[in-house]
Order: structure tokens, then C-alpha cells, then sequence
């Protein structure tokens, strides 16, 4: 079933090909006062004690695709201390030719040109660049809480979905508006129910695009990580990813019966809703469960287990993006492989080899004995500094 893509540049699907990055430019970001390095199209190892200034480099490749940070909301913390914006530039190879992408934050919001043209819209900035970032923190996506797992898939489809996250930005707007007006009807600051209505049609029109496009790729995602899992579980194991909405549907439903079905229930919930102050079903309260060989890994899976999940779902990502955009994305793998075992290891380096334009960040290579990473080009970051080495 073909992913409805929604974003113009997607056109012609031909053959394989790697965005990559040629170089980037950091200003003010973190502790980089001024920062220009080019890079690989290959693998790019980043080497570096502890706190100099890796992960801010990641961070930034990230921020620049995305428009956010994976590790803090708060965009104030980018900015390097007592400076008043930090920016971040990046110019790029893709399959259609150079693009030049560049992000400025300050205090005031952030501001994303694309090929040197202002983007009134980070919906539709995002998704220009696409990656795929796998860090510590990724190991959680299994056993941490709901959010971390629905961070993962809104961040996914966004990439592959401006309208998905036009949609996720208008349900979280009205999300927040009901949420409000529901907690002064709870408080009996406010008495007339009228304006509850309205904003119950609202969130459930939009909360049905979300649900709907969640099952969507979670069906493409489910067909790209079995056959990974099953390879790297050297044939033992069969992942399953399952929804698990708020609400009572199943993942062939149409959009007009999850309408329904919403609707049935906001009737339903409506007095507790009021009493408890708060929205309680839609898109933000929904989770997903993985099964191996039938078992919730959540509950029974191993440690092992919980990580050979989370390499498969990153790597069914990559292939992903690739079959949806026609290019592989770029990959981040910030202090993970220290993380995984040699088997795991020689899986994702393997994986990646020759296609995937991948930075790697560690304190070190020792240990690590994979031909890619050999070959691959070095960097030494002290300070936020970073020199190339080989
Ligand atoms: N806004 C900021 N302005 C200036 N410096 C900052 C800012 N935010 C973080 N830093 C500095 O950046 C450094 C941390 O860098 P980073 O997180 O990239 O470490 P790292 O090299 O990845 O280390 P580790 O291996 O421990 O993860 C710290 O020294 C911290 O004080």
C-alpha cells in the first residue's frame, strides 16, 4: 500500500540515492561560537572526551532537518550563553540537485530559509533533509513511557508528511484550548457548555487525520522492520507493532467511522471530562505495544530483546524514508554503538555501508574493529572545536 506522500519535491521515484550533507555552519550554537566543517558522504566518526561539544553537533544536524531539539524543548538552551541568536547552515547533495538549508533561533522564535527563501511555515521546512537519529535515549523507545513512543512516530511520519504535522500542530492548538475550557468548567469559572461543543468537533476532526495516518505508516514501518528484526535475531524472532488507541477501532477503519466512533465517545466521557478538568481520549493518549513471537517486549522482552527492537525500528526507518522519498536519509548515531554488542554492531554497520551518509560520535575506537569505520573519515572535537584528523 503506497504511503500518500504529500510533499511536492517527492515527485519521481527513481533508484536508489543518499542525501548528504557537504558541509555546516555553526554560529553561536552551544558552546561552537563559529564553527565550519565539511563532511563525507560516507561515514564520519566524531571523536571527543566527555561535554566538548559531540552531541551539540548532532544536535544541530538534528535541529537543522527538524526544527527541533531530540533533547530539550526549550529552543533558548541551543543558543550559546549570553548571546542573542544561534545559528545553524547546512548545504547539502541531494538527487535534485544542491540545497542550502539555514536556521536561525533567538529569543523571539525560530526563522528556516530553504535554497535562501524565508519559510513562513516549519511544517513545511521540515522534511527538506531528512534523517534518522539513534540515540541512548532510543534504547527507551520499548520500555520508556507512552510519549517517547509517540514522539518517535510523530517525528517519523512528519518527515514523510507535511500535512500530518500541519495536523499535529492544529490538534495540539486545540488541544490546549479545550483543555482550558474544561478546567474552568471544573473549577465553575465558567458555566455555559456551549463553546465545549465546538471545540470537541474541532479536536475530533483532526484527531481522525492523526489516528488514520498513524495506522498508515505504522503498517509501511511493520513491513520493513519484521524481515530486519527476523535477520538480526539471526532468524529466531518475529516483531509485531501494534496501535493502541484511546478509542475502540481497529486499523482498517475509514475516516468517517472514526468520526463516529470519537464522537460516540466525547458523549461518553463528556461529565467525567468536565469533573476531571481534562481531555481524555485522542491521538495524545495513544501507544503502541511491540510483540516478539507474540510477547509484549515491554513486558517479557529482554534486555537484548528491547535493543534488537529498537536497531530494527531505527533501521526500518532508514529503509523506510528511502522507499517513500526515493533517497537514503542521513544517519545519526550519537554514543550508541558502544551500546550494542559486536553482533548488533556488524548488523547496523553493514546495514549502512556505502549508502547512508552516517555520523557516529564516541570518546572512542577502540573496540570497534568494523571495515567501515576504519575507512571512515575522522574528526577530534576539544572545546568546541572540531579538526579533522584523518
Ligand atoms: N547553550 C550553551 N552555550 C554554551 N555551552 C553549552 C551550551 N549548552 C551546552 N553547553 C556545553 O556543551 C558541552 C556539552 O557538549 P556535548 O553535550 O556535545 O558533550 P559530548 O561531547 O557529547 O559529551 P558526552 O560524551 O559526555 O556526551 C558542555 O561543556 C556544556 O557546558
Amino acid at each position: 500500500m503506497p504511503f500518500v506522500l504529500d510533499r511536492p519535491r517527492s515527485q519521481e521515484k527513481v533508484g536508489e540515492s543518499l542525501m548528504f550533507i557537504e558541509d555546516i555552519k555553526l554560529t553561536n550554537y552551544r558552546n561552537y561560537s563559529n564553527l565550519t566543517m565539511s563532511f563525507e558522504n560516507k561515514v564520519n566518526v566524531i571523536l571527543g572526551e566527555n561535554a566538548q561539544g559531540k552531541t551539540n553537533v548532532m544536535e544541530s544536524i538534528y535541529v537543522l532537518a527538524m526544527a527541533k531539539s531530540h533533547r530539550t524543548s526549550n529552543d533558548k538552551d541551543l543558543i550559546r550563553w549570553d548571546e542573542e541568536y544561534g545559528k545553524i547552515e547546512g548545504r547539502l547533495q541531494k538527487r535534485n540537485g544542491p540545497l542550502s538549508l539555514q536556521l536561525v533561533i533567538s529569543k523571539k522564535g525560530k526563522k528556516a530559509k530553504s535554497n535562501h527563501l524565508e519559510q513562513p511555515r516549519l511544517s513545511q521546512y521540515i522534511g527538506n533533509m531528512n534523517i534518522v537519529m539513534f540515540a541512548p535515549e532510543d534504547l527507551n523507545l520499548v520500555k520508556g513511557s507512552p510519549g517517547i513512543r509517540r514522539r518517535f512516530i510523530d517525528m517519523e511520519i512528519g518527515q514523510v508528511s507535511a500535512i500530518y504535522l500541519y495536523d499535529l500542530n492544529q490538534f495540539n492548538k486545540i488541544l490546549q484550548q479545550r483543555n482550558h475550557y474544561l478546567k474552568q468548567l471544573q473549577t465553575k469559572k465558567q458555566h455555559d457548555k456551549t463553546m465545549l461543543e465546538v471545540y470537541t468537533s474541532q479536536l475530533i476532526e483532526v484527531a481522525s487525520k492523526i489516528v488514520v495516518k498513524r495506522y498508515e505508516f505504522l503498517k509501511l514501518l511493520q513491513n520493513w522492520a519484521e524481515p530486519i528484526h527476523h535477520g538480526i535475531s539471526r532468524g529466531l524472532e518475529t516483531l509485531k507493532i501494534q496501535y493502541n488507541p484511546s478509542i475502540d477501532v481497529s486499523e482498517d477503519i475509514e475516516l468517517s467511522k472514526m468520526v463516529e466512533v470519537y464522537e460516540e465517545k466525547f458523549a461518553k466521557i463528556r461529565e467525567r471530562e468536565i469533573e476531571r478538568g481534562v481531555t481524555l481520549a485522542g491521538p495524545h493518549r495513544d501507544d503502541l505495544s511491540f510483540f516478539v513471537n507474540g510477547r509484549d517486549v515491554q513486558t517479557f522482552g529482554s534486555q537484548g530483546q528491547q535493543r534488537t527492537t529498537a536497531l530494527s525500528l531505527k533501521l526500518a526507518e532508514i529503509e523506510l524514508i528511502q522507499s517513500e522519498i526515493g533517497e537514503y536519509p542521513i544517519l545519526l548515531l550519537d554514543d550508541v554503538l558502544s551500546e550494542l554488542d559486536d553482533y548488533r554492531q556488524s548488523h547496523l554497520l553493514n546495514t549502512i555501508q556505502g549508502k547512508v551518509q552516517t555520523f557516529v560520535t564516541t570518546t572512542s575506537v577502540e573496540g570497534i574493529n568494523h571495515e567501515t569505520l576504519k575507512q571512515a573519515a575522522t574528526y577530534n572535537v576539544t572545546e568546541g572545536e572540531m579538526t579533522k584528523l584523518k
